[in-house]
């Protein structure tokens, strides 16, 4: 059978494509002995409900990295609208202190930082991680969920935000 020739996607081809596809955008948190830090993600992803299981895509060259394996807890804070401002102060190139500030605080199970007024926010506890080209995939298993049915949504599609009105069921 003839397989056609693949040509390589280029780096700025693939992020042309990615910028097509909508997601929900987080800041994802952590404290412990390795420090309280933050970085906004949108490379989060639901893998399984037994157990209840999200994954985490986060750059090993992050000024972040280092305290998130050796902590080894996280909180998935899934922003609602209005909190743009969050999300680019997590966003990367700013001081921990000066992105904490942007947001009120609070604490679960895991000590890692609760974002008074997200959608949601999902506790978790790293299980495992797996590299891949420049990013770590964080497998966190959620131990607690802390959500807003009736707040909007902050999307990020075509290198911008967007605002979703966002009733849903109960769970
Ligand atoms: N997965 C990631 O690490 C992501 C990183 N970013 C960061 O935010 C900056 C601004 O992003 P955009 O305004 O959306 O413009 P962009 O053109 O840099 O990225 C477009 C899309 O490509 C993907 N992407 C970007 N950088 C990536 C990376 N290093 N690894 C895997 N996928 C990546 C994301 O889906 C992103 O929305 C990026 O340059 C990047 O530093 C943004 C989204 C995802
Ligand atoms: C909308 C948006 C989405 C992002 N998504 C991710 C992501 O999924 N994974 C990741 O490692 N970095 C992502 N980043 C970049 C990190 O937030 C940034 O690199 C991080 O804050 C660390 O930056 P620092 O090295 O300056 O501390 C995203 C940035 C933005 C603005």
């Amino acid at each position: 059978m003839n397989v056609p020739h693949s040509i390589p996607v280029e780096r700025q081809a693939f992020r042309d494509a990615m910028a097509g596809l909508a997601a929900a955008v987080n800041v994802i948190t952590t404290d412990g002995p390795h420090g309280r830090a933050g970085f906004t993600a949108t490379a989060v992803c639901s893998v399984t409900d037994q157990p209840p299981t999200l994954l985490v895509c986060i750059n090993r060259g992050a000024s972040v990295y280092e305290s998130f394996t050796g902590n080894g807890m996280v909180c998935v804070n899934t922003l609602g609208n209005g909190q743009q401002a969050l999300s680019n102060a997590f966003g990367g190139k700013t001081a921990q202190e000066e992105r904490f500030a942007t947001g009120h605080w609070s604490q679960g199970v895991t000590g890692a930082p609760i974002l008074e007024g997200a959608k949601l926010s999902f506790d978790c506890r790293i299980t495992s991680s797996t590299s891949v080209g420049t990013h770590d995939i964080l497998i966190c298993e959620v131990l607690d969920i802390r959500q807003q049915n009736e707040a909007d949504v902050l999307v990020y599609f075509a290198r911008r935000y967007h605002e979703l009105a966002g009733t849903q069921a109960s769970v």
